[in-house]
């Protein structure tokens, strides 16, 4: 590992990764290796989640292609100084600011969008200039063995480098300093890895998880809102960060939720949701077993079918739940979906302060001040008003965790 950081180092400090015209290069190079090998990319993706070859495209591969166009567009402006106000003292000088790079960067991407949640990131640290060394996640193996294929053949082969491996090896890796570490996965992982980091007072950035609430008002197009958390709860089979992980809505809703949400469910994945080639699979038997156990006590409204074999569980609504319960705990990360019922808005937004802040909000009503109520009066990472997922794809907007 050392020697591996080394060799990036050197690359780095050889101030080629620097000029505006061999960022703007690579990142078109990207793009090649992108479009050239689409097919093997979306092959490898596909085998990891048991993903059909379209939603991998229309998940992965078109987000990565818009942040590479964004920013060749943006690129030239970005890394130009910029002068700054001056004042009596400094009337003469000049004065500006001027971004840098930081040096050598680590990034620890996750499975569950092993191709996006690696690339980019990536794609960021080359255009800010740096050196880069990539370590996929172990877990989505197809997607981290095809990136260390491809990678070297498109990219500078001693400034972005991949390394693969599982604990142990990310664990020898941390040891190493690095001029910032771009970690994305679990709140444990996390703490772990922002230790490593303090040794050397490297910054982080840490994309973790958390539990998404959805706020239904009684006040919606209720049709609409079952289609919309039906399509963002039940893709990638829940594991997605920003899944709608619950609901909060009046009791009197609750049945009518369940029944839309079937009815879509029948609607998009067919009578035998198994044969579908549109739902996917638990990664593993560890998170298989793990979201098994959040079903141990709930009143379940429909699904709750699983196989062990072929890590399939169904999608699955609870109904009634009651907040101290496991499912209301953790992050699901999973096709579950509890619905707690609460006497309104008031006590939605209480509910939501008194836990740990979300990574999205999503609030559905026709009443806008409503929604710029709950906007107000809580904190998440972000919000999408009337929708799901949303806000992920605009490269126009920040992305992240409060913190
Ligand atoms: N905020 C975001 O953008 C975002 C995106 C995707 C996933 N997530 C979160 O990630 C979580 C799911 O991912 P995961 O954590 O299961 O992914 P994971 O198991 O793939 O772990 C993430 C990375 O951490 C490394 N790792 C695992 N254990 C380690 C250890 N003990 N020491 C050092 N490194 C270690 C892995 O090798 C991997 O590269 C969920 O909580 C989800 O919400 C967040
Ligand atoms: C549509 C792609 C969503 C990716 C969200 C990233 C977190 O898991």
């Amino acid at each position: 590992m050392e020697l591996e950081v080394r060799r990036v180092r050197q690359a780095f400090l050889s101030g080629r990764s620097r000029p505006l015209r061999f960022r703007l290069q690579q990142l078109e190079a990207l793009r090649r290796m992108v479009q050239e090998r689409e097919k093997d990319i979306l092959t490898a993706i596909a085998a990891d989640l048991c993903k059909s070859e379209f939603n991998v495209y229309s998940q992965e591969v078109i987000t990565v292609l818009g942040e590479i166009d964004f920013m060749l567009e943006n690129l030239p402006e970005w890394v130009t100084a910029k002068p700054v106000k001056k004042n009596v003292l400094t009337m003469l000088d000049e004065a500006y600011i001027q971004p840098q790079p930081l040096g050598v960067v680590l990034i620890i991407g996750a499975w569950n969008y092993p191709f996006v949640l690696t690339i980019q990131p990536l794609i960021g640290a080359i255009a800010a200039g740096n050196a880069v060394i990539i370590k996929p996640s172990e877990l989505s193996e197809n997607t981290a063995k095809i990136l260390a294929k491809l990678l070297p053949q498109y990219l500078d082969q001693d400034l972005y480098i991949v390394i693969n491996g599982g604990v142990e090896e990310t664990t020898e890796l941390l040891k190493q300093r690095f001029d910032h570490i771009f970690y994305t996965g679990n709140t444990a992982v996390g703490k772990i890895v922002m230790e490593a980091a303090a040794k050397h007072l490297t910054p982080v950035t840490l994309e973790l998880g958390g539990k998404s609430p959805c706020y239904i008002d009684k006040d919606c197009d209720l049709d609409i809102v079952c289609r919309r958390i039906t399509w963002g709860k039940y893709m990638n089979c829940g594991q997605t960060c920003i899944a709608p992980d619950y609901i909060l809505c009046e009791a009197s809703l609750q049945n009518q939720i369940v029944w839309k949400i079937k009815e879509t469910v029948k609607e998009f994945y067919g009578e035998n949701i198994k044969e579908s080639p549109d739902y996917e699979r638990i990664i593993n038997l560890r998170h298989f077993k793990r979201i098994l156990s959040l079903l141990e006590g709930q009143k379940i409204a429909f699904g709750g079918e699983t196989d062990e074999a072929t890590r399939y569980i169904a999608p699955t609504v609870l109904t009634d739940v009651d907040p101290k319960t496991k499912v209301m705990q953790e992050e699901i990360f999973g096709p579950i979906l509890p619905i707690v019922p609460v006497k309104n808005v008031d006590e939605a937004i209480n509910f939501i302060n008194e836990r740990e802040k979300p990574l999205a909000l999503y609030v559905f009503s026709h009443n806008h001040k409503l929604i710029k109520r709950m906007i107000d009066e809580t904190s998440s990472g972000g919000v999408t008003g009337n929708d799901v997922i949303m806000h992920f794809t605009l490269n126009s907007f920040p992305f992240g965790g409060v913190g």
